[in-house]
Formats: C-alpha cells, sequence, structure tokens
C-alpha cells in the first residue's frame, strides 16, 4: 500500500481502501460497499510527475475503440494488459505509458437500475459525470483514485480499483466529451463515427459469431439505442480535434456485403501540437489512384484523395481511403507518398500495420487511419511534455 499513500495526496474524492464508501447509485439505489486491499492493483506505471495528458476517445459500442486502443499504446510500445492481480471483470488497460480506462464504469445506475428507470446506458441519467470529473481531474493534477467498475459480466457496480495517474490517461466509452468540464480535460479527442450500415454488420460479425445473439436481438438493441444515441453520443463528434468515419465504399454500385469500406480521416486545423498529415501538397485537392506496378490491388481497387473541407463550421483537411489492401507490406508505397505522418523513422506506419495485422481493419482505411493518429498522440504528448520541461510554471498548472 506504499504506493497507494504515496499518491493520494490531497484529493478529497479519495478514499481509503479498507473504509466504506458511497459509491455512484446503481439498481435505482444508492449502494453501499465495503472493501478490502486485495481488490486493488498498484498500477506499473509512474506518476507522470509533470501532470497526466489526458485523451478522449468517443464512440458507440462495438465501433472499434477497442482496437483502436490496441493500436494506440503499442505505438507508446509495450503490451497493453488489465489490471494484474485485481478484478477479472475491470475494464481498465495498463502499458507502459498509458493507462486506458473505459467511462462504462461511470454508470450511475447497474443493468436492473437502468431496466427500471427505463434509460439506456447512453443517456446521461445512467451517468455520473461528477464523479467522471472529479476523478479525471484529479489524475490529471497528480493524484491516484478509486475508480468504480462497471461489471460487464453481472451488470452490476462492483468495489472500485485504484488508478495511479500514468503519463498519458485515455478515456474511452461513450461520453470523454460529453460533459462541458470533462471536455476541458482532454489534450486530445478523437471520435469514431462508424455509419448505420457498417456499424450493423460489424455487431452483426461480433454479437451473432462471438456472443451467441439472435440477428432480431441485435436489430432490436440498435433500434433501442438509436434515440439516444443521436440525442447524446453523436453531437459529440463536433468537439473532436480528429473524426475517423467508415462508411460504406462507393467503388461498388450498391454494395450490400460491407466487406469495403470508405474511411475518412478527418483533422482539425489549428489545434495546439497537431498538424494535420497530407497526401502530396497540403492544402490540395487531390484525388489518387495508387493501384498499379507498385502497389497490388484486385476489386474494386483503391481509391485515396485529400482535400480541404468545412466540418461544424471549422476548418479541417480531410484523408479518404476507399478500397482494401491486398499485400500489407506494400503499404510502404501509399506511406512514402503522405507528409506530417510524426513518425520516427522510415516504414512506422507499414510497420505497425504489419505488426498487428491480425486486427480488424488492418487492410484498410480504419486500421492506417488508426496508426497515423497514434503516431499523432505520441507526437503531441512529446510535444506537450517538452514544452512542460521548458516552462516549469505550465507543468505547475497543468
Ligand atoms: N476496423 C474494423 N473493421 C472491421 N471490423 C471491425 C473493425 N473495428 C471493429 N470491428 C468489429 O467490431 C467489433 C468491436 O470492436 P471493438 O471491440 O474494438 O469495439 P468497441 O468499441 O471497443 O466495442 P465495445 O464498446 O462494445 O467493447 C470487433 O469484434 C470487430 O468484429
Ligand atoms: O454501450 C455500452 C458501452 O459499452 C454498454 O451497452 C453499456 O456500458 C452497458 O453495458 P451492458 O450492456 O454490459 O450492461
Amino acid at each position: 500500500m506504499a504506493a497507494f499513500a504515496a499518491h493520494t495526496g490531497a484529493a478529497t474524492s479519495l478514499r481509503s481502501p479498507s473504509a466504506t464508501a458511497i459509491l455512484p447509485s446503481g439498481g435505482g439505489g444508492r449502494r453501499r460497499r465495503r472493501w478490502g486491499a486485495a481488490a486493488f492493483r498498484v498500477s506499473t506505471c509512474s506518476a507522470a510527475g509533470r501532470g497526466t495528458v489526458v485523451i478522449g476517445l468517443a464512440a458507440d459500442s462495438g465501433c472499434g475503440k477497442t482496437t483502436f486502443m490496441r493500436r494506440l499504446t503499442s505505438v507508446f510500445g509495450g503490451e497493453a494488459e488489465p489490471p494484474r492481480g485485481s478484478n477479472p471483470d475491470s475494464n481498465t488497460l495498463i502499458s507502459d505509458a498509458a493507462t486506458v480506462i473505459c467511462l462504462d464504469d461511470y454508470h450511475s445506475l447497474d443493468r436492473t437500475g437502468r431496466k427500471e428507470k427505463g434509460v439506456t446506458a447512453l443517456h446521461p441519467r445512467a451517468n455520473d459525470f461528477d464523479l467522471m470529473y472529479r476523478q479525471v481531474k484529479a489524475i490529471k493534477e497528480g493524484r491516484a483514485v478509486e475508480k468504480p467498475i462497471y461489471n460487464h459480466a453481472t451488470g452490476l457496480l462492483d468495489p472500485p480499483e485504484l488508478i495511479i495517474p500514468p503519463k498519458i490517461l485515455v478515456l474511452e466509452g461513450l461520453h470523454p466529451m460529453y460533459d462541458e468540464r470533462v471536455r476541458g480535460l482532454l489534450d486530445f479527442s478523437i471520435y469514431l463515427d462508424v455509419s448505420n450500415e457498417v456499424k450493423f454488420a460489424w455487431k452483426i460479425q461480433r454479437d451473432m459469431a462471438e456472443r451467441g445473439h439472435s440477428l432480431e436481438s441485435i436489430k432490436a438493441s440498435i433500434e433501442a439505442r438509436k434515440p439516444d444515441f443521436d440525442a447524446y453520443i453523436d453531437p459529440q463528434k463536433q468537439h473532436a480535434d480528429a473524426v475517423i468515419e467508415v462508411l460504406p465504399t462507393r467503388l461498388i454500385p450498391d454494395d450490400d456485403e460491407g466487406k469495403v469500406q470508405r474511411v475518412k480521416l478527418i483533422m482539425k486545423e489549428g489545434v495546439k501540437h497537431f498538424a494535420p498529415a497530407y497526401l502530396f501538397d497540403e492544402g490540395s485537392t487531390i484525388s489518387w489512384v495508387p493501384c498499379g506496378r507498385k502497389l497490388s490491388c484486385s476489386y474494386p481497387g483503391i481509391k485515396f484523395a485529400y482535400f480541404p473541407d468545412t466540418y461544424f463550421a471549422r476548418e479541417v483537411s480531410v484523408l479518404e481511403m476507399d478500397g482494401k489492401f491486398d499485400k500489407l507490406d506494400e503499404l510502404i508505397y501509399v506511406e512514402s507518398h503522405l507528409r506530417n505522418l510524426s513518425t520516427k523513422y522510415y516504414r512506422e506506419v507499414t510497420q505497425q500495420m504489419l505488426k498487428h495485422a491480425d486486427f480488424p481493419g488492418s487492410n484498410n482505411g480504419t486500421g492506417l487511419f488508426q496508426t497515423i493518429v497514434g503516431l499523432k498522440i505520441r507526437h503531441l504528448y512529446e510535444q506537450i511534455v517538452a514544452e512542460r520541461a521548458a516552462s516549469p510554471a505550465l507543468a505547475a498548472v497543468a
């Protein structure tokens, strides 16, 4: 418990590991829980010292957040693993530099509570934004917190786990940009915008094949969530610094198989420490078919585009890829035509993609753009650290 004592500091929201605490309400009422030291895992991440850099990743369930997180933590080095020796149903992932927390842990209503009150997990009433704000702020300021755990296996709120401030904290989930106070703590934010058609295809693939759900129940669950998705989740994309949009292909007329996707990386201009990647010539409008002698393409081929645009009245740069790669090692040909990738060495994008060739989306724009955003976040993190090192006053207020 030495590490715990060292990090608790003055956070008023912190509780002693053996104390009784009031947790966010579940099952319709406030619940009292008692927990012991065995429930906690002391993170191997060292405290950031100069303040944690906080990244937000928003998307609906089943839109690829976990896959993106695995790509992102890999860019920083080391495998992301669940906390060791703690709750096996923890949603947290810890790697050398980053800790990823899932915002489902801030559900204030458990599964029964939501059913009783007739709200979905996407509704703000089912989530404790006050606690989310207090805890993210504490971590950003270098103080450990005891974060609740929402157990997806049981649908209950479990005893909390200790989160020690890492160098990089990633908030992944339904609502990282919903609450203005939490949004204000983010150093960078991403929204994964998967179109209904594609979302449906992915859900069917996962929930039917891996979770044994029926087609009807998947359709019903998507329909039931849609009003709250439209009201509370989707609008967050206007606040994101980068949006990865996944759409049906335009290369196959009336495609109904959903195996090929058109993916857009929408990058806000003017974001500190974030210079959008581009194709050939910054600020131009470009359409590029790389298939030919240097890139193998089977039907329906590959088409790239790059252009300036506006998104929610903000200036953005857009990179677009429609189609899929046949041979991932040939990706170097595409990589060598992209600029401002924030790579540290030749072929880094290609290497990252090859390293995770078994991840979903590795042969298309989802994997490529997630990898590029991962590199951009590493660059942003390094810039923030360098800036704080150069200006101790900045570090103090971070
Ligand atoms: N880029 C992709 N291309 C194809 N399928 C994908 C892609 N990303 C995710 N999927 C599919 O969607 C499923 C969900 O992906 P993932 O677990 O990364 O999403 P998630 O947002 O973390 O989901 P949840 O919030 O429900 O845990 C995967 O099992 C996979 O079938
Ligand atoms: O939208 C979700 C985010 O992952 C889940 O549906 C929500 O967290 C509720 O989880 P469960 O369905 O396991 O009770």
